[in-house]
């Protein structure tokens, strides 16, 4: 089947590879020149673990291209996977959508299925429909689906081929998509949940702001049990035998980010808001997060409660390990704290760049080595495997001070002293 897919981005880039992959020809396209033309040499913009082979495999159906009438106009199927970013109300901005849909608008000649991938609220799969209409588009010569797309950046590819479900959100009267979209991911074994295109948006949002719960929800557990002097992953242990709990989702540390639970989380608080609806536990789930950072500086601030001038040293500035992506990093929000503390930050991360100016009191070194170099203090703030695995005696050697901060909760104390360093954690000592 020929697929265009708009937007080659996290999402729309491994969408295009594996629709390739999967036997599809794919035209991806997007309105940044630069990326288009790295793609097109060969060089694959983002670290997505996977991505770069998949595409090479791939090549001969894969294609490139700016956004083009011809481009809209060959392909019977439009896969949108552009940004939804939030908007300063918190409402998702559907700037980008919108101008793929006066493109689609003015290219539609011949029947096509325009799937949405992008994360949108709810109502706005209707929307796109009635403004296509009101282009003066005959409604016989499109059908909207809403498919939205739930993979993890760093197991992105695997999230998509092995995944758990496909949702596809259609219009009541809507006879044809169905079978389309079986097509499209014959190869993939997966359940189909098949729902209203509002079931299909609410779904998606329903989704992240349950996993963003659970996070908070452990955060604010690790709060208590950092007063009472327990661990909080003994708490996780001990919850999570129970099938209705599950392990999942509950490592408690400085907070979640990303492009996708901070800005879904605000988006449907918006939705909610907008209907009178009084969204009490996702403010509440907000608000634990976005103190995260800070309760985590206070626990800093307790052992250094002088930080002016000391180097600290924050190792992670990705939202997670395994991706280059900033978006939301809470690495990124401790790092800026750090500095306007007036702490000398250095910082390391094997894939991501700092995305914040680099001032003079902040420095992105080239290895952990160099970064940890006479440190008063080195944070865990990215769980990469390469800090899972430091041999901490180098680190001891390297360092001024003595003092770790498990912003991730994911070292062993026992180890850190062991090394005659000395192991911060919040619920973990
Ligand atoms: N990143 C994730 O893990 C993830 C997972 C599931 C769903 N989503 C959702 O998928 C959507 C895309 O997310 P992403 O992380 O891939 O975004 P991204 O910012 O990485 O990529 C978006 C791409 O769209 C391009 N673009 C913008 N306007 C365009 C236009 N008019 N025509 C063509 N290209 C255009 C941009 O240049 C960019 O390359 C969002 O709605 C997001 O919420 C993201
Ligand atoms: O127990 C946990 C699990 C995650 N996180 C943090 O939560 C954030 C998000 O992590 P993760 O969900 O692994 O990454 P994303 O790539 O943002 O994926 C989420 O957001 C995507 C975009 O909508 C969805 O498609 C995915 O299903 C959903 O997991 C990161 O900052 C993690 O560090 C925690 O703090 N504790």
């Amino acid at each position: 089947m020929d697929i265009c897919v708009i937007g080659a981005g996290y999402v729309g880039l491994t969408s295009a590879a594996v629709l390739a992959d999967l036997g599809h020809s794919v035209s991806c396209l997007d309105t940044n020149r630069e990326k288009i033309k790295s793609l097109t040499s060969g060089e694959v913009p983002i670290f997505e673990p996977g991505l770069e082979e998949l595409i090479r495999r791939n090549r001969s159906r894969l294609t490139f291209d700016v956004p083009t009438h011809e481009r809209i106009k060959s392909a019977p199927v439009i896969l949108i996977a552009v940004g939804t970013p939030s908007s300063p109300t918190g409402q998702a901005d559907l700037t980008y959508v919108s101008s793929v849909i006066d493109l689609i608008a003015e290219s539609l000649t011949t029947y096509k299925t325009i799937i949405t991938k992008s994360t949108v609220p709810p109502g706005t799969n209707d929307w796109i429909h009635q403004t296509l209409v009101q282009k003066g588009v005959d409604p016989k010569l499109f059908t909207i689906v809403s498919n939205p797309e739930f993979l993890r950046e760093g197991t992105a590819i695997k999230d998509m081929v092995d995944a758990d479900k496909i949702v596809v959100g259609k219009q009541k009267d809507d006879q044809q998509s169905l079978a389309i979209m079986e097509e499209i991911y014959q190869k993939i074994n997966a359940p189909f949940i098949v729902t209203t295109l509002s079931g299909a948006e609410m779904i998606k949002y329903t989704s992240n702001a349950f996993l963003a719960t659970k996070i908070s929800f452990i955060n604010e557990i690790a709060r208590i049990c950092d007063q009472y002097d327990v661990n909080v992953e003994d708490v996780v242990k001990g919850i999570s035998t129970d099938p209705r709990i599950s392990p999942h989702f509950l490592n408690a540390g400085i907070g979640y980010g990303g492009s996708c639970f901070p800005k879904d989380v605000r988006s449907l608080v918006h939705s909610s808001l907008k209907k009178n609806v009084k969204p009490t536990l996702l403010q509440a789930v907000q608000s634990v997060n976005q103190t995260q950072v800070d309760l985590y500086l206070d626990k800093l601030l307790t052992v250094l409660p002088d930080l002016s001038g000391k180097k600290i040293t924050v190792l992670g500035i990705a939202f997670k390990p395994n991706t280059d992506d900033t978006r939301y990093s809470p690495a990124v929000a401790l790092i800026q704290k750090l500095s306007a503390l007036g702490c000398i930050v250095h910082s390391y991360d094997p894939q991501a760049h700092l995305p914040v100016p680099q001032k003079e009191s902040v420095t992105q070194d080239r290895t952990v080595q160099e970064s940890v170099e006479d440190a008063d203090c080195v944070v865990i703030a990215t769980e990469w495997d390469e800090f899972l695995n430091l041999n901490w005696q180098d680190l001891k050697k390297w360092m001024n001070g003595d003092l770790i901060l498990d912003a991730r909760n994911c070292l062993d104390p026992t180890v850190i002293r062991q090394h005659g360093l000395r192991y911060l954690g919040v619920a973990k000592s």
